[in-house]
């Protein structure tokens, strides 16, 4: 099964982008927004079918996907009420932890794979979202329900140049726990440290600075909800990196020298490997 018509809940930076991804495959969109200026733009592109912001007329288009593209904690509410319609088309989502999500599809009894592209920005809203964003990016699929056509989902992703992998809910927050929500909490904290040491050595800084800190700039909303959702996580791996910390801390303490030179190079090292 293709799935020829979309409707985006939630039509921000992510829902946006895809959105306008799938629609230069021949994909028929439809939009909810409680943002009716994120609709007008929406309307404005010529790219969609329906543009609302009454729930009772989104589900009752006749699309084959219905797509969440919302902050974690409405996702999980949003479900919760398509449960409480007995909504039975297929659901995914975007959003950046997946075990509460799954949870309440379970709860919901929808017929729901979860979903997480893999790319971002830290600018947020419909008017930066981009096509090619998610090109190359990997997106996780975590299927949920048996009866969901998970192959068409991957197939829809491909099409639009995504690696697609499978993951178990737990496992995906772990690992996202540890490569995208612990930097962002580092870059946050890093802001924060120079703010309250010497606010003024904000205008002096360099290339080093900008790059490591550009996802400090993000959605204060979204990064909240995944911070309350993966909180487990988070606190574990706080404690991992504040343990690291302190080996440097301890390394500088001793001029362990030794220590300071293998560190940057294992971290050099790996870094290098990225691709
Ligand atoms: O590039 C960015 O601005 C991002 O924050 C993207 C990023 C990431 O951490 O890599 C952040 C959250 C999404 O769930 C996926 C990707």
């Amino acid at each position: 099964m293709m799935f020829k018509h979309i409707a985006f809940a939630g039509l921000g930076l992510i829902g946006g982008s895809l959105a306008l991804s799938f629609a230069e495959r021949g994909v028929k969109l439809s939009a909810y927004d409680l943002n009716t200026d994120t609709l007008a733009k929406a309307v404005k592109t010529g790219l969609f079918e329906y543009a609302t912001d009454d729930i009772d007329e989104l589900l009752s288009l006749d699309f084959d996907l219905l797509y969440i593209c919302l902050p974690v904690r409405s996702a999980c509410e949003f479900i919760t009420e398509l449960g409480r319609r007995k909504f039975t088309k297929p659901v995914t989502d975007a959003s950046s932890t997946k075990a509460d999500v799954a949870g309440a599809a379970k709860q919901a009894g929808i017929t729901f794979c979860g979903g997480h592209p893999i790319a971002g920005k830290e600018v947020s809203g419909f008017t930066n979202a981009e096509a090619g964003l998610f090109k190359g990016a990997y997106h996780i699929l975590t299927p949920l329900s048996p009866e969901f056509d998970t192959q068409a989902l991957r197939e829809l992703h491909e099409a639009a140049g995504m690696k697609v992998t499978i993951m178990e809910p737990e496992q995906h927050d772990r690992t996202f726990g540890l490569v995208s929500h612990l930097p962002h909490i580092t870059a946050f904290a890093m802001v924060q440290t120079v703010s309250a040491v010497d606010i003024d050595a904000l205008n002096y800084t360099g290339a080093g600075f900008k790059d490591f800190s550009r996802i400090a700039a993000s959605d204060p909303r979204m990064w909240t909800d995944i911070f309350l959702e993966n909180d487990k996580n988070m606190i574990d791996l706080i404690d991992s990196y504040i343990a690291e910390m302190e080996r440097w801390k301890n390394a500088i303490q001793n001029s362990d020298e030794k220590a300071m030179y293998q560190m940057i190079e294992h971290a050099a090292e790996l870094r290098r490997r990225l691709s």
